[in-house]
């Protein structure tokens, strides 16, 4: 039988004018033809390079060759096996960055990068609030002279310099950390999506979204990391009051609905200053309220589970201060609502009461300007006021007509109607669960319908201050600050490695500084209790009853902060002259 020729030599066959040696062809390399068919012209450079050198590049060439093919099936398979790894053996969960749970983790991961060497991060100025720079702040400025004997002032100048940024994960990159023995990974990335603006024009938009997956086929490690991450974004919450308000509108759109604007540490109750016996009424009731079996008991007799209060009275009488003081002591956070909000239409103040959390405090400010857009709109209906003339009327309406024609908003503030209000705070979709608490100046010019019960089910009524809370007043502006505002320390110590572990919360940290007895009042320094009490008692003497505001005192002692006789002295002079300022109907202070 002759000899069968081989692959080479019938490739030599094919392409005899590359000029290959095939029988030249060792097992390690890949025939000339072959190389040929990849790189044009490869004959000829072989016969060159041979013939001028007399090395054969094929060894070479078929070893770049080969390794260049391994790598290509190498990654081919190795995409093919972490496909399939991931489609069976990862577990992931995808986070908005419009859901609270986005900067929860966020949060939780800069305070992981703090010491972690990570290579891809974002720097980030972090906003922060005089109590945080305080908290962070490792020696307390002093006033001081200098040599000359001129005062320095405080200096702030650099504070900005001294804040430590916040390094968070890089957009665009993946991050691998373990957390309690998982190793997870997380991408964050930004996704663009076409916004259908209200003026018709779309628009492309980023948003930002996490992915976070852990080996395995249950998702419960990256649900308990999640879980952690919300637990140190709210410890020492406890002694703190979250302030959040309706996001800007934008925001709105996209289902981030309520923004923190401020963490306030919370307001002990005793600082404000109220007949104990209405004090203590608001808080049984809404201690009441808030109790899960309440919840039931309301269920089971078909009656909404929702509660109303009332807060009314002259300016700076403690509204506020109450709202605050009970968001304190029952743990809640306070959601403010201005119904003056320009860009808040009905339909949206309307969503944010539905996307309330199960239990909270909503405030509303000054209620009675949420008439104002009532009393306009019924005024159009109802035709020209007294004193105007018909010819006048109708140029406003014609005007108002006009901007409506053209697309433009009728007036700047389109504002919340009463009905729509009356809907929005009992209608069939309105969030049960919430405390709600109006505030007015002017209880009088309160609708009927805003108040019935069901929708107010408790009145405070506030007022300016007695001689006794005057002494109140004085006493609590001059005693030693017993419980000073601590900042809560973090739950977690700082990863150290890139293998973080959680350290266990030390009980301390969780539980509010002592709160003083009621009556344990002492003197600032140098002044015994009972004399300050004498002091508190003559100060008060010379303020007569109802005259001033608990906020027009404050403001008094304020300036006198460091100084109670010269408050004590001085206060006669100041009462003449705000005697003096209302009657002349002036709005400036002649004493302050
Ligand atoms: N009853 C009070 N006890 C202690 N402090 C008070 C009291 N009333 C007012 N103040 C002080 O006066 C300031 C203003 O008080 P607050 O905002 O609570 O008043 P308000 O009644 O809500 O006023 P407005 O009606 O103008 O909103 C605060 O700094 C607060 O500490």
């Amino acid at each position: 039988m002759g000899r069968q020729p081989n692959i080479g030599q019938l490739l030599g066959a094919s392409f005899p004018g590359s000029g290959a040696d095939v029988n030249a062809t060792s097992p390690t390399q890949l025939p000339t033809a072959i190389l040929e068919g990849f790189i044009p012209g490869y004959g000829y450079i072989h016969r060159f390079v041979l013939q001028s050198t007399g090395f054969d590049v094929t060894s070479l060439v078929s070893l770049i060759a080969l390794l260049w093919a391994s790598a290509r099936i190498y990654k081919s398979l190795y995409s093919a096996l972490v496909t399939a790894v991931q489609a069976v053996w990862v577990s992931e969960i995808t986070i908005n960055s419009t859901d609270d749970i986005h900067n929860h983790l966020i949060q939780f991961l800069a305070f992981q990068y703090r010491t972690k060497s990570a290579r891809w991060l974002l720097a980030e100025t972090p906003a922060k609030t005089t109590w945080q720079i305080d908290s962070e702040a490792t020696e307390v400025p002093e006033t001081t002279t200098d040599s000359e004997g001129n005062i320095k002032w405080l200096n702030f100048s650099n504070q900005d310099a001294k804040s430590q940024p916040r390094f968070t994960p890089a957009i665009g990159s993946t991050h691998s950390f373990w957390h309690k023995g998982t190793y997870f990974t997380l991408k964050r990335k930004e996704v663009s999506f076409m916004d259908n603006a209200s003026n018709g024009a779309a628009t492309f938009k980023e948003r930002e979204t996490l992915t976070i997956s852990c080996y395995g086929r249950s998702t419960e490690p990256i649900k308990k990391l999640i879980q952690h991450a919300k637990e140190h974004h709210h410890m020492g919450h406890n002694v703190k009051t979250i302030i959040k308000r309706p996001s800007p509108k934008d925001m709105r759109r996209f289902g981030g609905r309520w923004l923190t604007i401020a963490e306030r540490p919370c307001r002990p109750m005793k600082t404000v200053v109220l007949d104990e016996e209405r004090k203590m009424d608001v808080l049984a009731d809404i201690n009441e309220y808030l109790n899960p079996a309440t919840a039931r008991w309301y269920a089971n007799r078909g009656i909404p589970y929702r509660r109303g209060y009332l807060f009314y009275g002259p300016p700076g009488t403690g509204k506020t201060s109450l709202t605050f003081a009970l968001a304190g002591v029952f743990g809640l956070d306070i959601h403010v609502i201005s119904l003056l909000e320009p860009t808040l239409t009905e339909e949206e103040l309307g969503m944010l009461f539905t996307n309330l959390p199960a239990r909270c405090i909503v405030l509303l400010e000054d209620i009675d300007t949420a008439g104002l857009v009532r009393v306009e709109k019924e005024q159009e209906d109802r035709g020209p006021p007294p004193g105007t003339s018909k010819d006048e009327w109708n140029v406003v309406n014609l005007a108002k007509a006009i901007k409506k024609a053209n697309g433009q908003p009728a007036d700047k503030h389109e504002g919340i109607t009463l009905s729509g209000l009356l809907n929005i705070i009992d209608g069939v979709a309105s969030h049960e669960g919430r405390v709600l608490v109006m505030t007015t100046n002017h209880p009088e010019q309160l609708d009927e319908a805003l108040i019935r019960p069901g929708r107010v089910d408790h009145q405070v009524a506030f007022s300016n201050a007695t001689q006794s809370q005057v002494k109140e007043l004085f006493e609590r502006m001059y005693s030693i600050d017993l419980s000073p505002v601590t900042s809560p320390k973090p739950l977690l110590k700082p990863a150290v490695s890139g293998n973080t572990h959680a350290t266990t919360t030390p009980k301390s940290i969780l539980t509010p500084p002592p709160t003083p007895k009621p009556n344990a009042i002492v003197g600032i320094d140098g002044l015994e209790a009972e004399e300050l009490s004498q002091i508190a008692a003559d100060f008060a003497s010379k303020i007569p009853d109802g005259m001033c505001s608990p906020a027009e005192i404050q403001g008094f002692l304020l300036k006198r902060k460091k100084d109670p006789r010269k408050a004590a002295n001085e206060v006669e002079g100041w009462v003449e002259g705000l005697k003096e300022q209302r009657e002349s109907k002036t709005k400036l202070s002649r004493v302050q």
